[in-house]
C-alpha cells in the first residue's frame, strides 16, 4: 500500500465497529448468565485496541459480537455502518468473510495446506484473487519468505502466528480481532508479534481490536479499554504496564483499594 493510503486510512476517525448497549444472556431462568450488561463501546479505524478484563468479565463475548460470530440478545453491533443484527446467519458469514481478519490463541491454521496456502484461503472462500503484490509486503515485513512452502507442523510457534497474521490481513479486512494471539509464544516471539501488530495499525492503517490478559502486551496498544460485569468500566489512552496494572487491579479489587 502506498504511504499516502495508508496515511489517509490512518488518520480516519470513523469508528470501524460500534457496540452500543449490547446485551447478551447465556442460559434461561435461574442459570441465565449476562455476559454482556449494557457494553458500549467505539473502535477507531486504524487504531489498535485491547480488551482486558477479569476471568468472566465478557471480553470473548464481547469480541465474538463484534466481529459477528455470534448474536445479540439487546443493543446494536456495527462493523462500519452495517448493523449485524438486521443480518441473517448467511448475510454475517459472508460480512465475515470479506470484512474481518482473525488470530487466534491457538494459530488455527489448516495442517494440511502450506503457509502460503493458508495465507491465501481467506481470499480463495470470499471468490476473490489475492492480491500478491500486498501478501508479498506482509510476508517480506514478517519475515515468512523463506517458510512459505512449509506446512504448519514444521514451523515453530512464533512462525505459525505470523503465518496466521498475515492470513488474517491479506484481504486487507476492515477490522482484525486478535484473542490472546500471543498466548502461546514464548516472550521474544510475542514482543515480535505485538511490535508487528502496532505497525499494522499505525503504518498499514489496519484497524486491530486485541482481546489479552497480559498488561505487557495491552501496552503495545493505542488504547487498553476494560471490561468489568459485561461492561465497559474504564479505558486507558497511550497505556504503559504500571498504568495497566493500576486500572487492572482497580477492577478487580475495587472494595479492597476503597478501604484503604
Ligand atoms: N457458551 C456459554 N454458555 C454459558 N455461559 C457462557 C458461555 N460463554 C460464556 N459464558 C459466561 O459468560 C460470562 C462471560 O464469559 P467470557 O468468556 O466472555 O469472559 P472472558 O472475559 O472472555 O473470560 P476469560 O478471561 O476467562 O476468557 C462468564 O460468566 C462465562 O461463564
Amino acid at each position: 500500500m502506498s504511504i499516502d493510503t495508508a496515511a489517509t486510512r490512518a488518520a480516519q476517525t470513523t469508528a470501524a465497529a460500534e457496540a452500543r448497549d449490547v446485551v447478551k444472556v447465556y442460559g434461561r431462568g435461574d442459570t441465565a448468565v449476562r455476559a454482556l450488561d449494557g457494553a458500549t463501546l467505539s473502535i477507531p479505524a486504524g487504531r489498535f485496541t485491547a480488551v482486558m478484563g477479569p476471568s468472566g468479565s465478557g471480553k470473548s463475548t464481547l469480541m465474538h459480537a463484534l466481529a459477528g460470530l455470534d448474536t445479540v440478545d439487546g443493543g446494536q453491533v456495527l462493523i462500519g455502518d452495517t448493523d449485524l443484527g438486521r443480518l441473517s446467519e448467511r448475510q454475517r458469514t459472508l460480512l465475515r468473510r470479506e470484512r474481518v481478519g482473525f488470530v487466534f490463541q491457538g494459530f488455527n491454521l489448516v495442517p494440511t495446506l502450506t503457509a502460503e496456502e493458508n495465507i491465501a484461503l481467506p481470499a480463495a472462500l470470499a471468490g476473490r484473487r489475492a492480491d500478491r503484490a500486498w501478501i508479498g509486503e506482509l510476508v517480506a515485513m514478517l519475515g515468512l519468505a523463506d517458510r512459505l512452502r512449509h506446512r504448519p507442523g514444521e514451523l515453530s510457534g512464533g512462525q505459525q502466528q505470523r503465518v496466521a497474521v498475515a492470513r488474517a490481513l491479506a484481504t486487507r479486512p476492515q477490522i482484525v480481532f486478535a484473542d490472546e494471539p500471543t498466548g502461546n509464544l514464548d516472550s521474544r516471539a510475542g514482543e515480535a508479534l505485538l511490535g508487528f501488530l502496532r505497525h499494522a495499525a499505525h503504518g498499514l492503517g489496519q484497524t486491530i481490536v486485541m482481546v489479552t490478559h497480559d498488561a505487557g502486551a495491552a501496552a503495545y496498544a493505542d488504547r487498553v479499554v476494560f471490561l468489568a460485569d459485561g461492561r465497559v468500566a474504564g479505558e486507558l489512552p497511550d497505556p504503559d504496564v504500571p498504568a495497566v496494572l493500576s486500572r487492572m487491579a482497580d477492577i478487580t479489587a475495587p472494595a479492597t483499594r476503597k478501604g484503604k
